[in-house]
């Protein structure tokens, strides 16, 4: 179990699959440097974001789901870790940003529903909900996506959300980290934070 969390009574937390840019996203958001890497599980324990005055923190968790050279058993271990956090801190959580890479989320959701498993995105964004945290899925990497609609579409289609994926520009935003392009998802948070009456945080966003 992860227990570096500082003691802040208001959370934002980017969930996902390893290596589809939430460091990336973390280090947009934040303007601090954060490990990111093009090998998955750069990050193996939580990189939390709480130099604000605010009573807040922003925190990057480890990704999960196939990481090369990583056993099966680690892995699983890092997502009951992720889950656990989550769970724990529910209370304080005011949006679960699922981040997933637009170019290949579709493909590895189908590849999982075919094989009779779970998919990892789809269960978090379930499992968010369930514990009552809004999910904003965070659709990364669309500078590599030429399809754009059709492959939102998809997604919601996936997810259990009617398309077209305009009307979830509360749940669904498609962002380019690596390109600075993410208003969709801060424009989704900053919904939520006025949501949970936590206007007083709406400038971190
Ligand atoms: N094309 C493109 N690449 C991106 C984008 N965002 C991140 N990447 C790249 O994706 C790779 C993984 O990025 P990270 O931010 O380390 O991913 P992560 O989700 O933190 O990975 P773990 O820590 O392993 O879970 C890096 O090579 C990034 O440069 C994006 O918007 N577009
Ligand atoms: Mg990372």
């Amino acid at each position: 179990m992860f227990d570096s969390r500082p003691d802040r009574s208001a959370e934002v937390v980017l969930v996902g699959r390893s290596n589809v840019g939430k460091s990336t996203l973390m280090r947009e958001l934040t303007g601090h440097t954060v490990s990111t890497g093009s090998k998955p599980g750069v990050t193996r324990s939580p990189n939390h974001y709480d130099w604000v005055a605010e009573d807040f923190v922003l925190t990057d968790l480890p990704g999960f789901g196939f990481m090369e050279g990583v056993p099966e058993e680690r892995r699983e271990a890092i997502k009951t870790d992720v889950v656990r956090y989550v769970e724990n801190y529910a209370e304080s959580i005011l949006a679960g940003v699922v981040v997933v890479d637009g170019k290949s989320a579709i493909d590895i959701i189908d590849r999982h529903s075919e094989r009779g498993e779970i998919p990892h995105d789809v269960e978090l964004f379930h499992f968010l909900r369930d514990v009552g945290i809004p999910p904003v899925v965070a659709v990364n990497k669309m500078d590599k996506v030429d399809d754009r609609d059709d492959r939102l579409d998809a997604l919601c289609d996936r997810l259990g959300l009617v398309p077209p994926w305009q009307q979830w520009d509360e749940t669904i935003a498609p962002i380019s980290a690596k390109r600075g392009q993410i208003t969709p998802l801060t424009d989704a948070v900053r919904h939520h934070l006025h949501e949970a009456k936590r206007d007083d945080l709406l400038g971190f966003f």
